[in-house]
């Protein structure tokens, strides 16, 4: 049987611009840059785990987020449910908690960047949406 991860992802977006951070190379989907988040612990909401693990990796408190899509990808190792959120409504300065680069990236630079496999619906829709 399959094991399904399910993850908090956090969209999240100040002017333009979103916030990416590297995943280091020994993780699954290492080297690529992500939408920071994690996995939902048992217990917590979606919501709880965003603000959680945003706190913990990139030192944002959350102050409100809002559902926006989901998404289901087989990687071939695992499958992933990746609960994507759009968090707009933040305080704090990004940093990288756990030593990883984090950067706000303009939108129309996001062409740019490499992202995990499972990640292209979230670029299409971030760029329908917000781009210009
Ligand atoms: N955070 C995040 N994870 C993503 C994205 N795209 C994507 O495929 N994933 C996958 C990679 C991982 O298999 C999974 C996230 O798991 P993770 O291991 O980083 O979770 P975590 O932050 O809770 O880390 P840990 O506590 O296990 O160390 O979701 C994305 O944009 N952001
Ligand atoms: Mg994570």
């Amino acid at each position: 049987m399959t094991k399904v991860v399910h993850v908090a992802v956090g969209v999240i977006l100040r002017q333009q611009q979103v916030l990416l951070a590297l995943r280091p190379d020994k993780l699954h989907q290492g080297g690529r840059w992500e939408f920071p988040g994690g996995k939902v612990e048992a217990g917590e909401s979606t919501a709880q785990a965003l603000s959680r693990e945003l706190a913990e990796e990139v030192a944002l408190t959350v102050h409100s987020s809002s559902p926006w899509f989901e998404l289901t990808y087989d990687y071939p190792e695992k499958t992933v449910r990746l609960d994507i959120h759009l968090v707009q409504d933040f305080s704090g300065e990004a940093q990288g908690l756990e030593g990883q680069p984090v950067r706000w990236v303009p939108l129309s630079e996001l062409a740019q960047y490499q992202f995990p496999d499972a990640n292209q619906p979230i670029l299409d829709k971030l760029l329908a949406e917000f781009g210009r």
